[in-house]
């Protein structure tokens, strides 16, 4: 699906409205400003290309921020089981799209998430909703990371959890400091990752790839 809508909107031809039918609603109030902040660079928010863009912004804007109307116990639903062993899980390269608090601008990269059961276990789709629940509003890294795994503690209580971000700001690429190559690794390790250095080698030779060398 994500390709097809990709597919439609990058199509010069403009795709019927039913198949938009299931882009979220836009963000009420962001239409206006969007018009407000075209004038505001000099664009004129009435020329063809952009009359319909403060709709779409406002719906991209929605997308983008869905987390902040999302609970954990919303996108987990009954994804959670009783432990069926107690070996190290790893769910490694969810990709991730997040925007940086400070200008607004995207970071995406990859998500590793690790934990060893104790009583039980998790659905493993549930760790990407996990991670795109918190991505999906303005954020700085280390608090999505912080986040994801403090959400699997709270769900199942495990033994430990591990949570690898990699990431790529284009806030420091685009503009600022312009480094094109520079990427961020956050971590957050407890439990046993945080106390057992052989768990944490374990999940950091398992996840050793980096963004840069695929
Ligand atoms: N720790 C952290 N910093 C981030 C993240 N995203 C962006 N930043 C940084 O936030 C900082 C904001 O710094 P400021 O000096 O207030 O803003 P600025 O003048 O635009 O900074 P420059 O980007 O250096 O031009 C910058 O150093 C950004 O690189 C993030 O996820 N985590
Ligand atoms: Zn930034």
């Amino acid at each position: 699906m994500l390709y097809t809508r990709l597919a439609l909107e990058t199509s010069p031809v403009t795709p019927p409205e039913d198949a938009l039918r299931d882009d979220p609603p836009g963000l009420p109030g962001l239409g206006d400003l969007t018009r407000a902040w075209l004038s505001a660079i000099g664009e004129d928010p009435d020329r063809e290309g952009l009359t319909r863009t403060p709709q779409r912004v406002a719906r991209a804007w929605a997308h983008l921020t869905a987390g902040y109307h999302q609970t954990l116990a919303e996108v987990v639903g009954e994804g959670v089981f009783a432990a069926e062993g107690s070996e190290m899980v790893i769910v490694k390269d969810i990709e991730f799209y997040s925007m940086c608090e400070h200008h607004m601008l995207p970071f995406y990269g990859r998500a590793h998430v690790a934990y060893i059961p104790r009583e039980k276990i998790l659905g493993l789709s549930k760790f990407a909703r996990i991670v795109d629940l918190y991505s999906r509003r303005l954020q700085v890294q280390e608090r999505v990371t912080t986040q994801v795994a403090d959400a699997v503690e709270e769900l199942l209580a495990p033994k430990g959890v591990a949570v690898l971000m990699e990431g790529i700001h284009l806030c420091m690429a685009m503009r600022g400091v312009q480094k094109q190559n520079s990427s961020t690794t956050t971590s957050a390790m407890r439990g046993l990752f945080r106390s057992d250095p052989r768990t944490r080698a374990e999940f950091m030779s398992a996840v050793q790839v980096t963004l840069r060398g695929r």
